[in-house]
């Protein structure tokens, strides 16, 4: 929370220098149109106040937005009609424009883009506890210490949710380098000098007493495998459940984990969802009934939602990591972080051209996200208006205002994603 919080603070940095922007050809208020130019004489004016009236959506692939290549040039390339952008002077800078500093304002532009970029990373990185260390930001290769942690039990034992409350909202890395088909990245947290890596391992189907499914076997053989080559197992298991209807497979899979201590494998057993429990006394009881087992080096209560005991847990795996270098780059975002920063940007750029009370009644929605091989990204966002009247003023005369969001949007994106990023944004009536 506290991270999106600073998000949000990160990308409400004023636009200083929108003036620059308007400088631009594809800022020109001619431009802005959210109807390509070229269609102009097939636009239906009957159209115009229907959910799919053309000017209602803003396509980034109809404007010349600069691609990354075009981040090298050093002379801004106005290429553009010279009448609209004296037009453009002569309302933004009064009649002596001449002789505006574009350099300046460039630089100023590329500044506020790197603060913001920066800001969005840090905030996105941010620690969870507030009384946690800060991480460092940077860390040589050589004093790196990572751990490889894989999570195993019954569906909704609660892996992702202990996995979501130890990583916080700066899940980093989780990127298709580490994730195969037996095992999936579940979240990557980096603190300090240690990066610890947590696995899901789906596919492991028990039987009764633990085992897997005969018929299963080839499939989750390289699964079980592959729970081989973490440094520490987690092995969870909802104790809550199993103080009222204990499952035999989920006791099966406890006791077999647990059967010898494994060589070169720390185990640990968590109990999970103790919050849940209301006679604590019961906990005793179950940890009892699996104290025996030499496998676990350590027991844990904790309740990943809740985040009691967690913190323990979370210690004593810093405490396991190995010297060795890291395997993700910390400062990777994740797609759900990069999803809302696609919202809260294009968010922003709609504050900052509609008038401050309409935005509060529109729905903002993600309607597609696609990440092409060719690396590029293609972000669908809906405005869902209450009003036709809502819709006018959101579209902007011939779709200028819509344009503009979304022309703004698409080049802070493209610069804090570094990727080309191809921006629909539509407006429609509920
Ligand atoms: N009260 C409580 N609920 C929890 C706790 N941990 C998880 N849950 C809930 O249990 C349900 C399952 O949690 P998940 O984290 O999705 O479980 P999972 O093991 O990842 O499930 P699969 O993806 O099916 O394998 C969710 O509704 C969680 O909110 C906990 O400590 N306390």
């Amino acid at each position: 929370m506290k991270a999106l919080r600073a998000l949000r603070i990160a990308t409400a940095i004023p636009p200083k220098s929108h003036r620059a922007l308007l400088l631009n050809p594809i800022f020109s208020p001619r431009c802005y149109s959210a109807q390509p130019e070229q269609d102009d004489s097939s636009h239906n004016p009957t159209l115009s106040d229907t959910e799919n009236a053309p000017d209602s959506v803003f396509d980034s692939s109809q404007f010349d937005i600069p691609t990354m290549d075009s981040t090298t040039k050093t002379e801004p390339d106005y290429g553009w009609d010279k009448k609209y952008r004296s037009k453009a002077d002569q309302l933004i800078f009064g009649k002596d424009s001449e002789g505006v500093k574009y350099k300046f304002m460039e630089e100023e532009e590329e500044r506020r883009r790197r603060v913001l970029a920066k800001s969005l990373l840090e905030a996105a990185l941010e620690t969870a506890d507030d009384d946690e260390e800060d991480g460092e930001r940077t860390v040589k290769e050589e004093d790196q210490k990572s751990l490889a942690v894989g999570i195993i039990g019954a569906p909704n034992a609660g892996k992702s949710a202990l996995t979501n409350y130890m990583v916080g909202t700066k899940v980093a890395a989780v990127s298709r380098k580490t994730n195969t088909t037996t095992h999936e990245v579940l979240g990557i947290m980096t603190k300090g000098h240690t990066q610890i890596c947590f696995f899901d391992t789906p596919g492991l189907m028990l039987k009764k007493k633990g085992f897997p499914h005969k018929d299963m076997k080839a499939r989750v053989q390289s699964a079980w495998s592959s729970v081989e080559l973490y440094d520490v197992l987690i092995v969870i298991f909802d104790v809550h459940r199993h103080l009222a209807r204990p499952d035999s497979r989920v006791v099966g899979l406890i006791k077999r984990m647990g059967a010898s201590p494994h060589p070169k494998q720390k185990r640990i057993l968590c109990m999970n969802k103790v919050d849940l429990v209301e006679n604590k006394k019961d906990l005793l009881t179950v940890a009892e009934q699996f104290k025996d087992l030499p496998g676990y080096e350590r027991y844990f209560m904790i309740s990943g939602l809740k985040g009691a005991g967690v913190k323990d847990l979370s210690k004593y795996l810093t405490e396991q990591a190995f010297k060795r270098p890291w395997d993700e780059d910390p400062y990777t975002m994740n797609e759900e972080m990069m999803k809302n920063i696609s919202l809260e940007v294009v968010r922003e750029r709609l504050l900052d051209h509609v008038h401050q009370e309409i935005p509060y009644g529109i729905e903002h929605r993600l309607v597609d996200w696609k990440e092409f091989r060719n690396g590029s990204l293609r972000i669908e966002q809906h405005f869902i208006t209450n009003k036709p009247s809502q819709r006018k003023i959101l579209v902007g005369k011939n779709g200028s205002k819509i344009g503009r969001i979304g022309v703004e949007a698409n080049e802070e994106l493209r610069s804090i994603f570094k990727k080309t990023v191809h921006l629909i944004l539509q407006v429609r009536l509920k």
